[in-house]
C-alpha cells in the first residue's frame, strides 16, 4: 500500500499572514513520512509543489472574488497532483495550506473515482458563491465550485468535475453564514453541525454521515479535514478559530471510523498555520506543536493507526 503525499504551501484563499502556507513544511518536518512508513506505508513524497510560481503578475478582484486567477491555477495543478498518484493506486494525501486547495483536491478524486463521496470536516460549510461570500477569500468558497452552483467564473473553466449534493456530508459545522445554510438547505445537503454531535455522540454522527453519502460502503471516500473543525484549545494555530468545536477524541474517531471502512482514498488536511510570533504575539511555540501534532495524528488515523 503506497500514500502519495502533496505539499501545498499555499495562502491565497485566505487574506491573513497566519503562515498557513507553512503548514505543509512544519507537518513534514515534524516526522510524517517515518510516522507513515512505521504503519508500512510506502511513501512517495511529491515534494512542496512551487505553487507561488503559479501567482500571475495581475489579479484583479472578480467581484468580491480575490485573487481568483491565482487560486484557480493552484488548484488546477493540485487537481492533476492527486489525479497522478490516484490513478497509480496510492492513497492520495494532500497537506495545506488554506482550504481553497480542495476545489483540487477534490476535483481530482472525481476525475480518477466519479463515484466518490466526500466527507467535509470543518467549523464552516465553505460553500459560499462568487455572489454570497462577504468576505471574497475563496477558501469559503471550494465546495459551491465542486457543486457547480458558483456560475461562470473566468480561469475556474476547468472545473468539470462535478459532485452532487447527495455526495457530501458535513461533521462539525459551527459558523455557517446565513447565504450558505440557504444553499445546504435548498440542495438538501447532509450537514452535522456541533448540536448534532452533542445530541447524538460523534460514532452516531459518523455513521449518519456515512449512510447519507456511501450507504454500502461501496464508494471511495474523499475526507477534506480542516483543522478548525477541532475546538481551538486542540488546534489553536488555524486562521479561522472558532469555539466549541470537536474534541481531540471526535476528530480522532472521525478519522479511525472512515479508515474503517476501508474506503478512504483521499485525504486533505488544511488551514494548519506556523505564524510570525511578530505579527501574533498571542500564537506561541506550544499552541503551534499542538496544532502540527493533532494533524500528524489524525493524518496517521486516516491511515490505520489504531489505539490497540
Ligand atoms: N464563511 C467565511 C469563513 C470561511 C472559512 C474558510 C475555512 O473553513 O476554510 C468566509 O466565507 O469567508
Ligand atoms: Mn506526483
Ligand atoms: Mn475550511
Ligand atoms: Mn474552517
Amino acid at each position: 500500500k503506497k500514500v502519495g503525499i502533496i505539499g501545498c504551501p499555499f495562502n491565497g484563499g485566505q487574506h491573513r499572514n497566519i503562515g498557513v502556507e507553512k503548514g505543509p513544511k512544519k507537518l513534514m518536518e515534524f516526522g510524517l513520512i517515518e510516522q507513515l512508513e512505521e504503519l508500512e506505508w510506502g511513501v512517495e513524497f511529491d515534494g512542496h509543489h512551487k505553487l507561488n510560481e503559479l501567482r500571475p503578475a495581475e489579479d484583479p478582484n472578480i467581484g468580491k472574488l480575490k485573487k481568483p486567477l491565482y487560486v484557480s491555477r493552484v488548484a488546477e495543478t493540485v487537481s492533476k497532483a492527486v489525479e497522478s498518484h490516484l490513478k497509480r493506486k496510492q492513497v492520495a494525501l494532500t497537506l495545506g495550506g488554506d482550504h481553497s486547495l480542495a476545489l483540487g483536491t477534490v476535483s481530482g478524486t472525481l476525475s480518477v473515482y466519479p463515484d466518490a463521496c466526500l466527507i467535509w470536516v470543518d467549523a464552516h460549510a465553505d460553500i459560499n458563491t462568487p455572489e454570497t461570500t462577504k468576505s471574497g477569500n475563496l477558501h469559503g468558497c471550494p465546495v459551491s465550485f465542486l457543486l457547480g452552483i458558483a456560475g461562470k467564473v473566468p480561469g475556474f473553466e476547468w472545473v468539470n468535475k462535478i459532485l452532487s449534493p447527495d455526495r457530501i456530508a458535513y461533521i462539525g459545522l459551527r459558523d455557517v453564514e446565513t447565504s450558505e445554510k440557504k444553499i445546504l438547505k435548498q440542495l438538501g445537503i447532509k450537514a452535522f453541525s456541533m448540536h448534532e454531535v452533542d445530541k447524538y455522540g460523534i460514532g452516531k454522527v459518523v455513521e449518519m454521515a456515512l449512510d447519507a453519502v456511501n450507504p454500502g460502503r461501496t464508494r471511495p471516500i474523499h475526507l477534506s479535514f480542516d483543522v478548525d473543525a477541532l475546538d481551538p484549545t486542540v488546534a489553536p494555530s488555524t486562521g479561522t478559530p472558532v469555539r466549541g468545536g470537536l474534541t481531540f477524541r471526535e476528530g480522532h474517531y472521525i478519522c479511525e471510523a472512515i479508515h474503517e471502512t476501508g474506503c478512504l482514498v483521499s485525504v486533505d488536511m488544511m488551514e494548519v498555520a506556523v505564524p510570525d510570533h511578530e505579527i501574533y504575539p498571542d500564537i506561541d511555540d506550544s499552541q503551534v506543536f499542538a496544532t502540527v501534532t493533532v494533524g500528524l495524528s489524525l493524518i496517521r488515523c486516516c491511515l490505520g493507526e489504531t489505539l490497540l
